[in-house]
């Protein structure tokens, strides 16, 4: 597991944006997503609010995802599993980084066709404990005509992702404005943010 947290630490220190495979095991990402599909089958996703605060939130609609907290309480096994993973990692960006996060938060986020995020910054305005934006994609053989990257602005270029199934992203919460490009199939994904409380 540490190799897999060095891939995504060394290219977020290279790129400013870590990218890696393999940091859900292809199981757990698997369980995940069946938690997902319940959820939002049971009605249990409410749309996703922007704070007040947010650094960039000029539009009126600036997001049309919906989302779900993870939480221990929930008592589910696999949800336990992914903070049992974060639990390891943290310790890891810790121990290696120096980054003295404390806390994070999660969420399950699933974009209907048709729908998007538009360029935000992830962390607040008036409450910086957000460092670090983290997201993990569960779509299966996702296809360019579909949509829905991942779209992050560089200094000098722009950077597209595909939310492919495997793939973890990592970069700084303060740093980097980005937007989900409006997607032509439903996009599922966990989404959050290591924190220092
Ligand atoms: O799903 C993604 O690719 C990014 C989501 C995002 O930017 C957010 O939830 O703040
Ligand atoms: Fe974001």
């Amino acid at each position: 597991m540490e190799k897999i947290f060095d891939c995504l630490i060394d290219s977020f220190i290279e790129d400013k944006v870590g990218v890696t495979e393999g940091f859900l095991s292809a199981s757990l990402s698997a369980h995940l997503k069946d938690n997902l599909i319940a959820l939002f089958e049971n009605k249990k996703l409410v749309n996703a609010g922007v704070g007040n605060d947010m650094l960039v939130n000029q539009d009126k609609l600036i997001r049309s995802d919906v989302i779900y907290w993870l939480d221990r309480k929930h008592d589910n096994q696999y949800e336990n599993d992914f903070f049992d993973l974060m639990n390891r990692f943290v310790a890891y960006l810790n121990r290696t980084c120096y980054t003295g996060i404390t806390g994070y938060e999660f969420h399950y986020a699933l974009y209907e066709p048709g729908t998007f995020y538009k360029k935000h910054i992830d962390q607040f305005q008036h409450n910086g404990s957000r460092q670090y934006s983290m997201i993990m994609y569960l779509n299966a053989g996702w296809k360019i005509e579909d949509g829905g990257e991942l779209r992050i602005y560089h200094a000098d270029e722009e950077q597209n992702i595909s939310p492919n199934s495997g793939k973890s992203v990592f970069f700084k919460s303060s740093d980097l404005a980005h937007e989900v490009l409006l997607t032509n199939k439903q996009r599922m994904s966990i989404t959050g943010w290591l924190k220092i409380n």
